[in-house]
């Protein structure tokens, strides 16, 4: 599991630690990493100069100290930086070791030409924008460079919540003790490269703020039954999904439930999906039941005046009035009104739009207390602010809400509990039906029991290691996703 803390709870940490070792020792140990990680860098990629960008703060002073390492060791090195602006240890230090110390236009040269870039301009205690300087040096990077970020990319918000496209964008991120927001979070996340957790010892007594399973993980979760397990205790799973408009929804979402192994999957729809999912799955048995869980949603018809879509819809208002766990998608998430929300107070509920359907359903519900805002939602200001509106969103219905997209999040009631961040899928899988599998699959785990968090992620994790093996690095079709469920779960219980 990558587990991320808050600035804040990493500033307390640091301060903790501080007072108990001698003067300078974090920062040497995370030097120390650091320096370890540019010099194996460079001798990988045969690089001939290295130029830091040096900010005022701490996080200059550690791109410092590590190219006096480098330096020492005989590679060219250059730091960018403002003599008014600067750590003067670090730079005597690297002054010393015959880093060659550059400003102006000199600097810009130096940046351009450079193999390898660290930059340190900013770390933890950034403000948005960076120093008009920092930002011509960052603009001159070459697009053939190999950059490394400091702590984290400077420019984006540590927190996560906002993605400067000026700013750095890093091959990779070397960070110390914990990764922090910026580097598991969209929209931020994409701006790290690969990420690098260096041991500085700092120990947290809080929650961290994110959390991404990992492939151990998922196989501690996964329900695997046992010798006196049936069907039944394996959990059934009701599907009520798909229309005469999209009846196609209800194979994806059974399809997946049954492939991800629920004891039974009880399917209410309309006739033309009902025929589809009797050829196509005929392990699925129809009409309503006792269930341990539902899936609302993929496909349905919320218009439709027509008798049978009427009684399919009074089965989803009966299972939203229920005590079971319900996941609401596509459709199904036009149903969720003040009355659902009151009525599924203290029940386990699981919201899953991508942005757009997220965006529809905060300006139809509003946001804030008492639903006080009632301004337009735009799908772009969701896709700019992800975490912003689920957690909106989760506050305004106290469901959980798993937002889809290439890194997908799950934003449990409660907001001392982490939030879950998965980025496991090829971006192949954004294809249509993706969703309804995603679904059936998350719904299978609800029914055996999982909370609705833990559900989500652990979904979102599978979902995307099923469509990685079924595209196998190629276009990959939601159908063979579903199919892909069982050796995907095969391949996380059995690698270790
Ligand atoms: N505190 C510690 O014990 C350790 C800190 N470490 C490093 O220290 C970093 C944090 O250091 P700092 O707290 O000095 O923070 P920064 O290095 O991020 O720098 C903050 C400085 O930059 C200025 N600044 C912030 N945003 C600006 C902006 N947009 N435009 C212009 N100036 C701006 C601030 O006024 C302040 O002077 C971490 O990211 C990490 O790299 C590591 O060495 C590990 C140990
Ligand atoms: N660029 C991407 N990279 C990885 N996964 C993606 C990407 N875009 C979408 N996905 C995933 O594909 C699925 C799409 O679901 P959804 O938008 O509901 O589609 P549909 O309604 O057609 O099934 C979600 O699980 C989402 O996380
Ligand atoms: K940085």
């Amino acid at each position: 599991m990558i587990e991320a803390w808050s600035p804040q709870d990493v500033y307390a940490a640091e301060a903790a630690l501080e007072d108990e070792l001698a003067s300078g020792e974090l920062m040497a140990r995370a030097v120390e990493g650091l320096a370890e990680l540019v010099a194996a860098r460079v001798a990988q990629l045969g690089a001939e100069t290295v130029v830091a960008l040096v900010g005022a703060g701490n996080n200059g002073a550690d791109a410092l100290y590590a190219v006096a390492h480098l330096a020492e060791a005989g590679v060219t090195c250059a730091a960018a930086h403002d003599p008014d602006r600067v750590h003067q240890g670090a730079l005597e230090a690297a002054r010393a070791a015959g880093v060659v110390l550059v400003t102006g236009a000199e600097a810009l040269e130096d940046v351009a030409e450079a193999d390898v870039v660290v930059d340190g301009i900013l770390g933890l205690g950034g403000r948005p924008g960076l120093p008009a300087e920092a930002a011509a040096w960052v603009a001159a990077i070459s697009d053939d460079a190999h950059v490394i970020a400091v702590d984290l990319p400077s420019g984006q918000a540590a927190d996560g919540s906002a993605f400067d496209p000026d700013g750095v964008l890093a091959d990779e991120t070397v960070t110390f003790s914990v990764a922090k927001p910026v580097h598991l979070l969209p929209p931020t996340e994409q701006a790290c490269g690969s990420l690098t957790v260096v041991d500085i010892g700092l120990a947290f007594d809080t929650a961290p703020a994110v959390v991404r399973l990992g492939f151990d993980d998922a196989a501690d979760l996964w329900p695997v039954p046992g010798p006196d397990d049936d069907k039944y205790s394996r959990g059934v799973l009701g599907v009520v999904a798909g229309g005469e408009r999209y009846s196609g929804a209800a194979v994806l979402s059974v399809t997946a439930a049954v492939e991800a192994g629920a004891g039974m999957v009880r399917y209410v729809g309309t006739p033309t999906p009902e025929g589809l999912v009797r050829a196509a799955v005929p392990e699925a048995v129809h009409g309503e039941g006792r269930v341990q869980a539902w899936v609302l949603g993929p496909g349905l018809d919320t218009t439709s005046t027509r008798r049978e879509a009427t009684n399919q819809l009074d089965v989803a208002r009966a299972a939203l009035a229920g005590e079971e766990p319900v996941l609401v998608d596509a459709g199904g998430l036009d149903l969720v009104d003040d009355a659902v929300i009151e009525a599924r107070r203290d029940r386990p509920t699981l919201l899953t739009p991508h942005a757009g359907e997220l965006a529809t359903m905060l300006t139809r519900l509003g946001s804030g207390p008492r639903a006080r805002s009632r301004t337009e939602v735009e799908r772009a200001a969701v896709e700019a602010e992800p975490l912003r509106h689920a957690r909106a969103l989760a506050d305004r219905t106290g469901m959980t809400v798993l937002l889809k997209g290439a890194t997908t999040l799950v934003v449990p009631t409660d907001p001392s509990e982490p939030v879950r961040s998965q980025a496991d899928a090829p971006a192949w899988l954004g294809t249509a039906g993706a969703g309804d599998v995603l679904a059936g699959l998350v719904g299978t785990l609800l029914a055996a029991g999982l909370a609705p968090a833990d559900a989500g992620a652990l979904g979102a994790l599978v979902h995307g290691v099923a469509a990685d093996r079924a595209s196998g690095g190629g276009p990959v079709r939601a159908l063979s996703v579903a199919h892909g469920i069982p050796a995907a779960v095969a391949h996380l219980l059995t690698r270790r």
